[in-house]
């Protein structure tokens, strides 16, 4: 562990103090510090690599760091395990689902495996497969629903609990324009009642759109977060984000390498 500095405000969602995750050699997170204020709708961006997936396992207790402290609501991932968790609800990349129950049994599972009395969970499980417009598909097997599908049914999954914190890795990744205007109907009500969500994206536009905080990530370290306004600095984030993280030795394919390509036989 490393020496905590400042403590958790009341304010901050999520605080993370030199965040380290290493796999063999290879260090992922370097001492990362991340920072998301409570009731944001908090993006954290960077490139293939930098460690993103990495940090938010930490955070919801799926990864246990090398060093460093993670913190949701100001209590410590690591040592309140089960309240933490209780606070947090999780969006995985990859989307592990049980594949085999129908989208109603899976809500109904996850909203039992929460403790959730069975009749609190079937109401809420019907109003969040109606929202995510899955009523007619929920005696569907989830191994038979689109990527979209699965995406919608994983956050009503994660949302069953009525979580404080609510953790999105890639979230519209293969989703229809249609239904990310669901998804993203759904989580503007979730934060507008004062709740938090992190999500991670390359979508620039997308976080720009729909974020108010940002924390950009780049080897391993936040380089850069606050209000999205702030960050940007004039600039479109994407713009910024380039000026942080892309001035990269070795990824010019315009300047070096490549000359085959495109190039009419001789
Ligand atoms: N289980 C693992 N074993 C070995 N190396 C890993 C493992 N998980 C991640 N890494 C490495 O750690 C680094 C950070 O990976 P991570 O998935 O956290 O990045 P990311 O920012 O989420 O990337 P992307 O945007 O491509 O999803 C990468 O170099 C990756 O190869």
């Amino acid at each position: 562990m490393t020496d905590m500095g400042d403590r958790p405000t009341l304010s901050e969602a999520v605080r993370t103090y030199g965040l380290v995750k290493r796999f063999g050699g290879q260090v992922a997170v370097a001492g990362a510090d991340l920072v998301v204020p409570k009731g944001s709708f908090a993006g954290l961006v960077g490139p293939n690599g930098a460690g993103k997936t990495t940090t938010l396992g930490m955070i919801t207790g799926l990864l246990r760091p090398d060093a460093g402290v993670a913190t949701v609501g100001g209590a410590d991932v690591w040592r309140d395990p089960v309240l933490v968790k209780s606070r947090v609800g999780v969006l995985p990349e990859g989307l592990r689902l049980f594949e085999r129950l129908s989208g109603r049994e899976l809500l109904m599972y996850n909203g039992r495996l929460r403790g959730i009395p069975t009749g609190e969970v079937a109401r809420r499980a019907e109003e969040l497969l109606k929202v995510m417009d899955l009523a007619g598909s929920a005696d569907k097997l989830v191994v038979d629903y689109s990527t979209g599908m699965r995406k919608k049914i994983g956050l009503a999954a994660a949302l069953l609990h009525n979580p404080e914190v609510l953790f999105l890795d890639e979230p519209f990744e293969g989703v229809d324009p249609v239904s990310a205007d669901t998804l993203i109907e759904v989580l503007r009500r979730y934060t507008a009642s004062g709740s938090t969500i992190v999500f991670s994206s390359h979508v620039m536009e997308l976080v720009e759109r729909l974020c108010d905080w940002v924390s950009v990530m780049s080897r391993g370290q936040i380089v850069a977060q606050g209000p999205t306004a702030q960050v940007r600095g004039g600039l479109t984030l994407n713009e910024a984000f380039l000026r942080l993280v892309g001035a990269r030795s070795g990824h010019g394919a315009s300047e070096e390498g490549l000359s085959w390509l495109g190039s009419s036989p001789a």
